[in-house]
């Protein structure tokens, strides 16, 4: 099996609502996305897909949802305040966590691929200097 990895930067703020510490709090960070797709088969150029065949799309569709947007769990209070005002925001049915944001773009990352015998492993996100996230679902 061949794997590619290829990574999309964003700045993003957010807060953990429901966290007992400093995570409620509204805060920002610069985030990392780190894709891996496999395939048992290269194509004519020798590649399990082109690097910029996956990162162009995926970087366009970040930067339009959530470069420098507040990323929100949709039950945070303060969305209708932002809204009035503008904001950009992006909404989930979750709390905004590296784990959730990881686990949404491994599902949303399947309509950037071009070639059907490429399949996405892993999907991390990382946060901070020292914490980061994964998903691939258990059975794939
Ligand atoms: N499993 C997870 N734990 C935490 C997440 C997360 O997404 N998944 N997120 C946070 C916060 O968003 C926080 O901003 C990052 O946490 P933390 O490591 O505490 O941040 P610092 O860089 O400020 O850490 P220091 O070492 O205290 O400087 C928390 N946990
Ligand atoms: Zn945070």
């Amino acid at each position: 099996m061949y794997s590619i990895i290829t990574k999309v930067t964003y700045e993003y703020a957010h807060r953990l609502m429901y966290h007992q510490g400093k995570c409620r709090h509204v805060h920002g960070h610069s985030g990392e996305v780190t894709v891996e797709l496999t395939a048992s088969v290269l194509n004519e150029n020798g590649f399990v897909m082109d690097f910029n065949d996956i990162k162009t799309p995926l970087k366009q569709w970040i930067n339009e949802h959530w470069d420098h947007a507040y990323l929100a769990n949709r039950h945070d209070p303060l969305l209708p305040t932002l809204q009035a005002n503008g904001m950009k925001i992006f909404i989930f049915d979750a709390e905004p966590s590296a784990e959730v944001m990881a686990a949404f773009l491994y599902w949303k990352i399947n309509d950037f691929i071009t070639r059907p015998e490429v399949r996405v492993k892993r999907v991390t996100v990382r946060e901070t200097c020292t914490g980061s996230a994964s998903y691939e679902p258990e059975h794939h």
